[in-house]
Order: structure tokens, then sequence, then C-alpha cells
């Protein structure tokens, strides 16, 4: 099985190659077809359906719907022309920054 790195490296790069493709063929070239705002309100649900399944105490809907909510999430950041790189080097800068710390540091 691959790392978990290496999936998602390898999701980012066919949703990349999806890019043009007829969208009657594929799912990723459908929802680019749709426009980013199709996409976004796909990642929304996707996150609710995410929440209900903890709501459901039911830890396989859990993955399942976190699965589809990543898949989902890369799919609007390729649409912006953004990637999981961006995400990370964000959360890299924040490294060792407490959220509680952050939080209190922010202006009224
Ligand atoms: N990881 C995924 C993946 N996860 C979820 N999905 C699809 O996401 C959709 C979400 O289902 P929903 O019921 O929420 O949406 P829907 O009802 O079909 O759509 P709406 O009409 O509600 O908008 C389903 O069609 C799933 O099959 C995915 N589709 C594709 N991938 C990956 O993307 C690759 C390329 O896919 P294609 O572009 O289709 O070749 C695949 O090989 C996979 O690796």
């Amino acid at each position: 099985m691959k790392t978990s790195a290496a999936t998602f490296v390898a999701l980012a790069e066919t949703i990349e190659a999806r890019k043009g493709c007829d969208p009657k063929a594929s799912y990723v070239a459908s929802l680019f077809a749709k426009g980013r705002a199709k996409i976004a309100q796909k990642v929304g649900e996707e996150a609710v359906e995410t929440a209900m399944a903890v709501a459901a105490g039911d830890d396989k809907a859990l993955v399942s719907e976190s699965a589809d909510l990543m898949f989902h999430l890369m799919v609007l950041l390729s649409a912006h022309g953004l990637s999981l790189d961006d995400i990370a080097a964000e959360l890299a800068r924040r490294e060792g920054l407490s959220g509680l710390v952050e939080k209190a540091n922010r202006a009224p």
C-alpha cells in the first residue's frame, strides 16, 4: 500500500491530468466544467456529510466522507491553481505557534 503522502501526490497528478478532458468520461473533468462555485458547493456538502457521520457515531462513514471531502477540496484547490503544497506551506508557517496564543494576539 502507498504511504499517505504518495497517495495524495498521485491523486493530485491525476486531478491535474484531467484538466481539458471530456466531462462525460471523467468525474474530475465534469467538476472543472461546472466551475469553481459548484466545486466549492460540493466541498461544503461533503463537510456537512463528514460532520453528520460523527453525529451518527459512524467511524466507517467518517473515513468515507472525509475521503470525499479531501478529494473535492483538492479539486477545488486545483481549480484555483493551488495545491496541497500551498496548504502544507501555510501549516509549516504556523508550526510551533499555539492556536491559543495566535487567537489571543488577534486584533480586536
Ligand atoms: N477519489 C476520487 C473520488 N472520491 C469521490 N469521488 C466521486 O465523487 C462523487 C461524489 O458523490 P456525490 O453523491 O456526493 O455526488 P453526486 O450525487 O454524484 O453529484 P451531484 O449531482 O450531487 O453534484 C461520486 O461520483 C464519487 O465517485 C471520486 N471521484 C474520483 N476520485 C479519484 O479521481 C480519479 C479520476 O476520476 P475521473 O476523473 O472520474 O476519471 C479517480 O481515479 C479517483 O482516484
